[in-house]
C-alpha cells in the first residue's frame, strides 16, 4: 500500500486546496445524513408509534421539538427532514463532481508526465524494452491507476463519512457503537486474506494484459508473413489459449468477490444475532433501545463492508500502480534531455568537423565483445561520407553514437572540437535528418507526412523537396495529389515510393547534417540515379552521411569509412579504395561486380 500513499500525496500536492475542501463538504454531508436519520426519532415519537418523551432512552434527543407550535409537530419535523436531505443531497452532488474533476485532472497530468519522461528517455531505454509493453503500461496500466486513485478517492469518502456516524452513534450509544465497531474489527483482521489474494489476481491482469498486448502487436506487424505463409491457425490457437487463461482470471476475481461477500453477510448476520440475543439477555434492552441498535447497524455495517470490498479492489490495482511507477522511474533514470528544454534552441550549424576520438561501445544487453573497438574517424561538414561494410560490422551502431542517441563507454564525439555534451545534445539532434531504411510515415496524407517536420512549409517548399527525392511525379498522378492518404505506416505506396516521400521529408527540414542509413535500397536504378545527382547537388551546402549495401549508391562519396567487426579496416576516397583491390572495400566492390555479370 506505500507505493499508493506516494500517489495521494502527489494528489494532495496537486490539488492544492480543491481536496482538503472536498473532505470538509463531506464532513458537512455525512452531518447532514446523520442528522436526517437522527430524525427518524423524533418522528417515530411524534406520531406516537412509540412513546418516546416518557422513554428513558430517547428522551434526551426529543427536547427540540417542543419549539414547533402544538399539534403540528409532525409536519414540521417532516418539512425539517426534507429540507436536511435536499441540502445533504446537494452538497454531495457538489462534493462528487468536484471529485470527479479532481480525478480527471490529475489523470491528465499523471498522463503527460509519463509520456512526457518515456519521450525524454535515451535510446537504450527503448532497445531495452518492449514497445508493446510501453503502449500497455501507458494505456491498459495507467487507466487502472486512476480507476485506484478513483477507489482512494471513495474509500476516503466512505472513511469520513463512516467516522461522522460512528461519532453520532456513540452519541446516541456509547456500548452498542463500541461494540458494532469491535465487531468491524474483527472482520477487518479475517479479511486481510482476501486482500492479499485480489492483490496477487491483480498481478496476473497486468501479466496476461501486457502478453495480450504483445502479441497482437505482433501479430499485426507481421500479418502479411501470416497470411503468406498461412499461419492463421497457429496464431489462432496461441490468442485461444491466452483469452482462456484470461476468462480464469476474471473467474478467479469474481469467485474472489463473492467468497468475500458471503464472508461479510453470514459475519454480520452472526453478529446482529449476537448483538440482539446479549442486548435483550444481558443489557435488558427496551423497544426503544432495539431500534437504536438495528439504526446503528444498519448504518454503519454496509460502509464497513463497503469500506472493505473497497479496499479489496484497490489491493488488485496495486500492481499496475508498481507497474507505472516503475516505468516512470526507469524513465527518469534514463532521461538524456532532463534540464535542457527543447524550445528555443536553434539547430546547431555544422563548421568544421565530427571527430570519432577511440570511441569504444558495447550493448548493455549482450554479453558479447566490444560491438565498437576504438573508431578513429574524421567527418568534414559540407561533405559526402559513406560508411560501408559487411552485416553486423557495426555501421548503424556508430550512426547511432555520431547522433547523440548512444554514449560511447570510451573515447568522445567532438563536434567542431567540442565535445557532445548534455548541454549541446539538443541543438545537434536538431541539425540532424535521419533516414532509415524502414522509415517511418503516420496514417495520414502525404501533405501531413510532410508537414509534421515543419509546419509552415508552404505548398512550393513542399514540391521541391518531392522534386530533390524523385516523388514530385509519382504524388502528382494520384487522385488527390498532395492531399492523398497513404494508409497505415504508408501501405498505400510501394516500398521506393515510401523511401523517397521520407527523403522529402528529412530534406524538408534543411538540415545541416542528412543521415541516409540504407535509405535508398529501395529504389529502382533510375530513381537512385536521380536522388544521386540531387545529393551530389548538396554538397557543400549540407553534411552527407551514407551508409550504403549497393556501393554504386557511394561513388560521389568525398571519403568512404569501411568497418569490419567494429573496427574501421579503411578509409579514404571511393576511386582510391577501390583502386586496391586486396583491400577490404575491393573485395565488397568485386563481389558485387561479380553478382551483376
Ligand atoms: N540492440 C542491440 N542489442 C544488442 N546487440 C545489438 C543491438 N543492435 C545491434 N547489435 C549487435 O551489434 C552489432 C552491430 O550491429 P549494427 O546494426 O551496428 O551493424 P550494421 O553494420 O549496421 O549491420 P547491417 O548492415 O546488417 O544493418 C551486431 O553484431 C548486432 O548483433
Amino acid at each position: 500500500m506505500s507505493i499508493i500513499r506516494l500517489y495521494i500525496k502527489d494528489l494532495f500536492k496537486f490539488s492544492g486546496w480543491l481536496l482538503p475542501l472536498n473532505l470538509f463538504g463531506m464532513v458537512i454531508a455525512s452531518l447532514l445524513e446523520g442528522i436526517g436519520i437522527l430524525m427518524l426519532i423524533p418522528m417515530i415519537s411524534v406520531s406516537g408509534v412509540i412513546t418516546g418523551k416518557e422513554s428513558n432512552f430517547f428522551a434526551p434527543y426529543l427536547g427540540f421539538v417542543d419549539i414547533f407550535p402544538e399539534g403540528s409537530e409532525l409536519f414540521f419535523l417532516l418539512c425539517l427532514f426534507i429540507l436536511i436531505m435536499i441540502a445533504q443531497s446537494l452538497l454531495q452532488r457538489g462534493i462528487a463532481i468536484l471529485n470527479v474533476k479532481l480525478l480527471h485532472e490529475f489523470s491528465r497530468d499523471l498522463r503527460i508526465k509519463l509520456f512526457r519522461e518515456t519521450l525524454r528517455s535515451d535510446w537504450s531505454f527503448f532497445i531495452r524494452k518492449r514497445k508493446s509493453d510501453l503502449i500497455n503500461s501507458l494505456t491498459s496500466e495507467l487507466a487502472r491507476v486512476i480507476s485506484g486513485i478513483n477507489l482512494v478517492l471513495q474509500l476516503i469518502t466512505s472513511i469520513v463519512f463512516t467516522l461522522i456516524q460512528v461519532i453520532l452513534a456513540f452519541w446516541l450509544s456509547a456500548s452498542i457503537t463500541g461494540f458494532v465497531l469491535l465487531c468491524g474489527a474483527v472482520m477487518i483482521l479475517f479479511s486481510k486474506k482476501f486482500i492479499n489474494r485480489a492483490r496477487k489476481v491483480g498481478n496476473k491482469t497486468s501479466l496476461f494484459g501486457q502478453e495480450y498486448l504483445a502479441g497482437m502487436s505482433d501479430q499485426f506487424n507481421g500479418i502479411k508473413d501470416i497470411k503468406s505463409n498461412t499461419l492463421e491457425n497457429s496464431q489462432l490457437s496461441w490468442f485461444s489459449s491466452l483469452t482462456h487463461k484470461m476468462v480464469g482470471e476474471q473467474i478467479e476475481y469474481v469467485k474472489l468477490q463473492s467468497n468475500s461477500e458471503l464472508y461479510y453477510k453470514i459475519t454480520s448476520s452472526v453478529f446482529i444475532a449476537i448483538i440482539i440475543y446479549f442486548s435483550i439477555t444481558a443489557f435488558q434492552a427496551q423497544f426503544e433501545q432495539l431500534l437504536a441498535i438495528i439504526l446503528i447497524f444498519s448504518r454503519l455495517w454496509p460502509r464497513f463492508t463497503g469500506i472493505q470490498s473497497t479496499i479489496q479492489n484497490i489491493a488488485s490495482t496495486i500492481p499496475a500502480f508498481e507497474s507505472v511507477h516503475h516505468l516512470y522511474k526507469e524513465c527518469l533514470s534514463s532521461s538524456e534531455l532532463r534540464d535542457y528544454q527543447d524550445d528555443g534552441i536553434e539547430p546547431y550549424k555544422l563548421k568544421s568537423s565530427i571527430v570519432s576520438n577511440n570511441i569504444c561501445f558495447k550493448y548493455k544487453n549482450s554479453g558479447s565483445n566490444d560491438v565498437l573497438k576504438s573508431i578513429n574517424a574524421k567527418i568534414r561538414a559540407n561533405q559526402m561520407t559513406a560508411i560501408v561494410g559487411s552485416s553486423g560490422a557495426g555501421k548503424s551502431t556508430f550512426i547511432d553514437i555520431l547522433m547523440g542517441l548512444m554514449k560511447p563507454d570510451h573515447g568522445e564525439l567532438l563536434i567542431d572540437g567540442g565535445p557532445l555534451n548534455d548541454e549541446r545534445l539538443t541543438a545537434w539532434r536538431k541539425s540532424i535528418s535521419y533516414v532509415p531504411q524502414d522509415s517511418f510515415l503516420f496514417n495520414a496524407s502525404i501533405r501531413e507526412n510532410l508537414t509534421m517536420v515543419h509546419p509552415n512549409a508552404k505548398e512550393p517548399d513542399l514540391w521541391q523537396a518531392l522534386k530533390f527525392s524523385s516523388a514530385a511525379e509519382f504524388v502528382r498522378k494520384l487522385p488527390e495529389g498532395l492531399d492523398t492518404h497513404i494508409g497505415d505506416r504508408g501501405v498505400r505506396l510501394s516500398g521506393g515510393e515510401r523511401q523517397r516521400l521520407v527523403l522529402a521529408r528529412a530534406i524538408l527540414r534543411n538540415p545541416s547534417i542528412l543521415v541516409l542509413d540504407e535509405a535508398t535500397s529501395a529504389l529502382d536504378s533510375e530513381n537512385e540515379r536521380k536522388i544521386q545527382e540531387a545529393l551530389e547537388g548538396l554538397k557543400g551546402k549540407m553534411t552527407i552521411i551514407v551508409i550504403a549495401h549497393r556501393l554504386s549508391t557511394i561513388r560521389n562519396a568525398d571519403q568512404v569509412i569501411v568497418l569490419e567487426e567494429g573496427r574501421i579496416v579503411q578509409a579514404g576516397g571511393f576511386h582510391e579504395l577501390a583502386s586496391q583491390k586486396s583491400g577490404q572495400f575491393g573485395r565488397l566492390l568485386g563481389n558485387q561486380l561479380e553478382a551483376i555479370q
